[in-house]
């Protein structure tokens, strides 16, 4: 079996050594020569497999994305040419989610504001906006839930139009994934006919597709003035993002908001149990045998804890100023793919204990931290 995996996706030689023989490529180029005699593709979001990619792709057997989106694949085209396809969903939603909530408390934190009692509109409430409406749930924060299409399928309760959240939320984040046409359509979702529309001081959060915001439209409404917070993960163009937005983003990063060393490594094992699956063997390994020991373990929290302590904590596990640092120090010398494959180390909520005397357990817990509750003793 011939494996040929994209260079940035981790544990695949761990995995994938006994099932075959792994070479890497550069996710960004690869030739359909390089796929002649290839059984098995395992790609990351840059890699455009098409028509062209699959020219001479005649022993392929499996083509795996270890993402969410699958935006980058032609999935009619794999079915037509019986192709085994599996893409890795909600592989990396807690880390999109944690992205988000690190964003929120920095930003409160920067203006002091405060979350409590503000809005949050979350716009495609799929596995990512699903698993941050459950770690807000009891934070105060008034969710305003934004999905035609679950509305529509009966799987979502309440639904709020675009224009309508766009009007009443404080806060959006997108997490649609992108779509280019029809009903409904997502790319430049917020158009500058909406951007014209939005509250001065509105913050806004992109971390689904670039394709989803209008960069341009954005631009120029940011230079006439138009006032936005803006936390930008996501850009038009990757890797040649419009660099004259960043003067205006409170905190930018390389799209890296999924990629905590759990995530990855979940969408590496889903690769892995959709090959075995193709193959007829058992998948035996588990993710708990190759995530390394995080740093940071255990904190305790004493009998108060008011927002800002709460912020503190989530920014012990991640902050998502480390990561506006390394964009914008380091964007022009080493450029945007370069700091996506070096991204340093992130972990999940999860991996932080807190021994917890504060009576706000359920409250930590909700937000996915490991709560060991203390006032019993
Ligand atoms: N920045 C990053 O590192 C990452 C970005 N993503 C992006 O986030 C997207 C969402 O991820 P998931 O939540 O896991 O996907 P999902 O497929 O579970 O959920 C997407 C939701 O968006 C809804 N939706 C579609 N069109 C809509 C519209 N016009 N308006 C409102 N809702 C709409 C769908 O009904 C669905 O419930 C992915 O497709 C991917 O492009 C995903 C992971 C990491
Ligand atoms: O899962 C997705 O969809 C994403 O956007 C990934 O988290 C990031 O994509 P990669 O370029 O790292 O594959």
């Amino acid at each position: 079996m011939k494996i040929l995996a994209d260079q940035n996706m981790p544990l695949v030689e761990e995995y994938f050594s006994d099932l075959g023989d792994v070479k890497r490529f550069d996710g960004r180029n690869l030739s359909p020569d390089a796929l002649s005699d290839i059984d098995i593709l395992l790609t990351r979001s840059v890699t455009q497999v098409d028509a062209q990619l699959l020219s001479k792709a005649d022993n392929l057997k499996f083509v795996g994305t270890a993402t969410i989106g699958i935006d980058h694949i032609d999935t009619a085209l794999l079915l037509q040419k019986n192709i085994a396809f599996s893409s890795a969903p909600g592989c990396n939603a807690i880390a999109v989610a944690e992205y988000v909530i690190s964003a929120l408390y920095a930003y409160s934190q920067e203006t002091n504001t405060g979350l409590a009692g503000k809005s949050l509109a979350i716009i495609g409430v799929g596995n990512i906006g699903q698993c941050l409406r459950d770690k807000l749930h009891s934070m105060g924060v008034t969710l305003l839930l934004c999905d035609p299409i679950r509305y529509a399928e009966g799987t979502l309760d309440e639904h709020i139009e675009l224009d309508a959240a766009l009007e009443q939320a404080d806060f959006v984040t997108f997490h649609v994934p992108l779509i280019k046409d029809g009903k409904h359509k997502t790319q430049h979702l917020l158009n500058a006919e909406r951007i014209a529309k939005l509250k001065a001081g509105m913050l806004i959060i992109n971390a689904s597709r670039g394709d989803v915001i209008d960069n341009k439209a954005l631009l120029v409404a940011l230079r006439s003035g138009k006032q936005l917070e803006l936390v930008l993960d996501v850009w038009e163009n990757e890797p040649n993002i419009l660099t004259d937005l960043l003067p205006y983003v409170r905190f930018s990063s390389v799209h890296i908001a999924g990629h905590t060393q759990e995530g990855k490594a979940r969408g590496t094992q889903m690769l892995y149990q959709g090959v075995c699956q193709l193959l007829d063997v058992a998948a035996t390994k588990e993710l708990a045998d190759f995530l390394p020991i995080p740093a940071l373990t255990k904190c305790h929290i004493e009998e108060t804890l008011s927002e800002h302590d709460l912020g503190r904590i989530v920014h012990l596990v991640y902050d998502i100023r480390r990561d506006d640092g390394l964009l914008r120090g380091n964007l022009t010398t080493q450029g945007f793919d370069s700091l996506r494959k070096n991204y340093p180390p992130r972990r999940e909520f999860s991996t932080l204990s807190i021994e917890n005397r504060s009576g706000h357990g359920a409250m930590l817990a909700q937000l996915g931290f490991n709560v060991i509750e203390k006032n019993e003793e």
